[in-house]
């Protein structure tokens, strides 16, 4: 399967926003959430700061970074999936009353960020790098609008090393996440999943991906039995 264009993966994105975040619990077994908490552990965000939330989806990572930044800092989550980013804004207005004014949703591009330099004291970046179309844009923008020093974490699938785990994560991709999108036919955007990550990055390959974007320092961690990974960069 070739990569989708731009507007194909916007459409799976929209397809898929009403289903999104129960079949996440679902098929993770609620496991994403201590994931993408993990990740938050590693860029240490702290009250008062101002974060990007790249790729933000229905906005789990951005409400764990308007949690960390309030009361006075800010969160902005940027997607161009107009279905998720009104999901994030729905949930954020029911669920977190408290920080909604911490919280900003801004529909873009992240191949072309619609923020100045040196304008972030961190970043997040969970399940997104898989499925932008030019990877070392994506790094390069990310750290322009990094301020000096700051840090960034990328939460991604990653392939397992082993190769028992490598086979339980394609037998669960294949065998339980499709036949279950399939019924909500949804299987083709499920089906997708399998493909991006047989053509993304190893961990050691983002590493270089991201020394090449000029981050000074870039680091990956693999987690979940080396089926997820967090890459941990600074600018
Ligand atoms: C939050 C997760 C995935 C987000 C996600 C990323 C994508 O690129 C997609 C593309 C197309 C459709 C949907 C998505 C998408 O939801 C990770 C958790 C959800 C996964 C679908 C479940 C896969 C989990 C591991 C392969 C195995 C977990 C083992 C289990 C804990 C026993
Ligand atoms: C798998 S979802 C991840 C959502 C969220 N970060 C999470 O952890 O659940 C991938 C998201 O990336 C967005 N996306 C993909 N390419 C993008 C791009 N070039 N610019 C902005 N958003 C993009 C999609 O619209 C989708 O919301």
């Amino acid at each position: 399967m070739s990569q989708p264009s731009e507007t194909d993966v916007q459409q799976i994105f929209d397809r898929i926003a009403p289903v999104y975040d129960r079949f996440n619990d679902l098929l993770s077994l609620g496991q994403h959430r201590i994931w993408k908490k993990m990740a938050l552990r590693w860029c240490e965000p702290k009250q008062g700061e101002t974060w990007l939330d790249l790729c933000c989806g229905s906005g789990d990572m951005t409400a764990l970074l308007a949690q960390k930044v309030a009361p006075t800092g800010q969160a902005i989550g940027v997607d161009f999936s107009k279905e998720l980013l009104a999901i994030a804004a729905d949930k954020a207005r029911n669920y977190l009353p408290k920080i909604q004014k911490s919280l900003t949703w801004q529909e873009g591009n992240v191949l072309s960020l619609p923020f100045g330099d040196n304008s972030f004291d961190g970043a997040t970046l969970a399940y997104g790098l898989r499925n932008v179309n030019n990877i070392p844009q994506c790094l390069s923008e990310l750290r322009r609008v990094l301020k000096n020093g700051a840090k960034a974490a990328i939460l991604d699938f990653h392939r397992p090393s082993d190769l028992l785990m490598q086979a339980f994560q394609n037998f669960y991709l294949d065998r339980i996440v499709v036949p279950l999108a399939d019924r909500f036919a949804m299987t083709a955007e499920y089906a997708y999943i399998a493909p991006s990550l047989a053509r993304f990055p190893i961990g050691a390959e983002q590493v270089k991906l991201a020394k090449a974007a000029g981050f000074s320092s870039a680091t990956h961690y693999a987690i979940a039995n080396g089926m997820m990974g967090i890459l941990v960069l600074q600018k």
